[in-house]
C-alpha cells in the first residue's frame, strides 16, 4: 500500500495546469470501439483508471500506439469479443466504473455486450438501471447471470425509439448514445445528462459521422447511421481538478494560478467556491487565487445558513462536495453540505473531526460544517483515503494542518489525479510518497 507523508502548514505558490478530464477520458476511450478506423486521442490523463481502461482495450486486441503519455492512437479493427466474457476481463474491469461504457459501443457494433459488476468509488449504491433499460428500449435483451456476475446483453437489431430516462445518469447517457448512433431510425433521449463531457462525446461522435442534435441540452436526437469513421479528439481540462486546486489554494492560504482551466466549461463551479468567500481573478483562461488570510462563507439572500448540494449538470457536481466540505472547515461561518446522490461519501468527515474540524454528521447525506475561521489550525494525523475525492480532500486538509499527516491507501487518489505529489511539490508542498 502506498502512503503519502505530508508536513502541513506551508504556503504554496506558483502555477498548476489541470490534467485532461478523467471522466471525459473514460467515455471517449470507450468510443474508439465504434469504428475500425484509427482514432487519435490527446490530453489523456496518466492515471490508474484511464490506464486500466486502455489496458483492457489492448487485451481486447485493439491496436494502440502511444507516441507520448498524453496521446494514444487506437484502432479497433479486429476486436476479440470473447475476451469480454473472460475471468481476466471480469477481474480487471471490475476495478473501475468506466469499463461499463464498453457496453454501448459493443452492442452498437457487435450486437453483443457483457457488463461485469462495475467498480469505481465505493460511495454508495451505484445502479445500472438507466443503462440497461435504455439498451432494452433500443431492442437489446438483458439477462443477469448470478453465477458469473455478468449482465449479458444481446440484440438482433437495434432500433431507434423515444425514451425518457429515469434519471440523467452520466455514464448511462454516454452508453445509450453510443448504442444508438448506429441503430436504425431515430432515437430521442429525454432527461439525458448534458455535462461538458457528454457534449464532448457527442461532438466526437458527430465528427466520426454520427448525427446527434440537441448537444448540450437534456433532449438528444440521434439519427442512426450505417458506419462511423476515425477522428482526432482532445480532452477538456479536468473540472474536478480545477475545483480541487481552488480549494487547495484557499485552505493553504496560497497564491496559485490555475493555467488553462477551461473556464467556459466550468458551469457553476467557480460561483460555488465564491460562496465560500474565496476570491478569484479570471485572466484569459487562467484562474488566479490570491493569498487570502480569511474567507467568509456567504449566507443566502434572506440571511439563512448556506446549503450546498449536488445536482445533475448544470447543477453542482457531487464530485466536488468533499472538497467544498474540507475548505469550509477553515472558513468563517457555517454551511450545510447535502450530498444527495451518494449515501456513503461523507463518512470521511470522521477524519476531519479527528484533525480538529467542527463538523456534525447529521446523517449519511448531510454534514453541517462550522468553520473555525482560522482561530485554530487542523492537526496532522494518520488517515486512509476512502475514495478519490475524499482522498484529495484529506490531502488538502493535511497540507493545511499543523504537523505531520500520513495518508494511506493513496491508490484511490492515483485513480484520478495525475502525478499529484510531483505537481504539489512544484508548488512548494512538503509531500513524500512512501
Ligand atoms: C466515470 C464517471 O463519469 N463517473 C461519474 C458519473 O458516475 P455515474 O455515471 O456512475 O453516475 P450517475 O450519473 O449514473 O449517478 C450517480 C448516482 O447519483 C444518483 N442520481 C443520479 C442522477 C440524479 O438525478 N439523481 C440521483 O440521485 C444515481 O442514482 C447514482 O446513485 O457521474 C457521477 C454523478 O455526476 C459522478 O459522481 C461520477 O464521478
Ligand atoms: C466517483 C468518481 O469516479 P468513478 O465514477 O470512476 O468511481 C469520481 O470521479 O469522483
Amino acid at each position: 500500500m502506498n502512503i503519502f507523508e505530508v508536513r502541513g502548514g506551508k504556503k504554496l505558490h506558483g502555477e498548476i495546469t489541470p490534467q485532461g478530464a478523467k471522466n471525459e477520458a473514460l467515455q471517449i476511450i470507450s468510443a474508439v470501439l465504434l469504428t475500425p478506423e484509427k482514432v487519435t486521442i490527446n490530453n489523456i490523463p496518466d492515471i490508474l483508471d484511464v490506464n486500466l481502461l486502455i489496458e483492457l482495450l489492448g487485451e481486447m486486441n485493439v491496436k494502440i500506439e502511444r507516441p507520448n503519455r498524453q496521446t494514444c492512437i487506437f484502432q479497433a479493427d479486429d476486436v476479440n469479443i470473447d475476451y469480454l466474457h473472460s475471468e481476466a476481463y471480469k477481474k480487471k474491469s471490475g476495478k473501475l466504473r468506466g469499463s461499463v461504457m464498453f457496453a454501448g459501443p459493443m452492442l452498437s457494433r457487435y450486437r453483443k455486450a457483457f457488463i461485469p459488476k462495475p467498480g469505481g468509488d465505493k460511495i454508495g449504491r451505484r445502479r445500472l438501471d438507466t443503462h440497461i433499460i435504455g439498451f432494452e428500449r433500443l431492442g437489446a435483451e438483458f439477462t443477469y447471470n448470478n453465477e458469473d456476475g455478468f449482465f449479458h446483453l444481446e440484440a438482433k437489431k437495434l432500433k431507434g425509439t423515444y425514451m425518457l430516462l429515469d434519471e440523467p445518469s452520466v455514464t448511462g447517457t454516454a452508453n445509450i448514445v453510443m448504442a444508438a448512433v448506429m441503430a436504425s431510425g431515430t432515437t430521442t433521449i429525454y432527461n439525458a445528462a448534458c455535462e461538458p463531457y457528454i457534449q464532448q462525446l457527442c461532438k466526437m461522435l458527430n465528427r466520426m459521422g454520427a448525427k446527434i442534435s440537441g448537444v448540450g441540452s437534456n433532449l438528444l436526437t440521434i439519427e442512426g447511421v450505417e458506419y462511423l469513421g476515425g477522428t482526432e479528439h482532445t480532452m477538456l481540462p479536468d473540472m474536478i481538478e480545477v475545483g480541487s486546486f481552488i480549494g487547495l489554494a484557499a485552505m493553504t492560504q496560497s497564491n496559485i494560478t490555475i493555467k488553462n482551466a477551461g473556464l467556459e466549461h466550468l458551469g457553476v463551479i467557480p460561483d460555488k467556491f465564491k460562496q465560500l468567500g474565496i476570491a478569484m481573478e479570471f485572466k484569459g483562461d487562467d484562474i488566479v487565487i490570491p493569498e487570502q488570510s480569511l474567507y467568509e462563507i456567504q449566507t443566502f439572500l434572506d440571511g439563512s445558513v448556506l446549503t450546498m448540494y449536488d445536482h445533475p449538470w448544470p447543477g453542482f457536481t457531487p464530485d466536488l462536495l468533499s472538497i467544498v466540505l474540507v475548505v469550509a472547515t477553515q472558513a468563517k461561518g457555517s454551511v450545510l453540505i447535502h450530498q444527495k446522490m451518494f449515501e456513503s461519501r461523507l463518512f470521511f468527515v470522521d477524519k476531519l473531526i479527528d484533525m480538529g474540524a467542527q463538523i456534525i454528521l447529521c446523517d449519511p447525506h448531510r454534514a453541517a460544517v462550522i468553520g473555525l475561521g482560522r482561530q485554530q489550525n487542523l492537526r496532522g494525523i494518520t488517515m486512509s483515503s476512502p475514495d478519490i475525492r475524499a482522498g484529495v480532500a484529506l490531502l488538502i486538509a493535511a497540507l493545511s494542518a499543523e504537523g505531520k499527516s500520513t495518508i494511506q491507501n493513496i491508490e484511490q487518489i492515483d485513480r484520478g489525479y495525475q502525478y499529484i505529489d510531483d505537481r504539489l511539490k512544484a508548488l512548494g508542498a512538503d509531500i513524500t510518497r512512501l
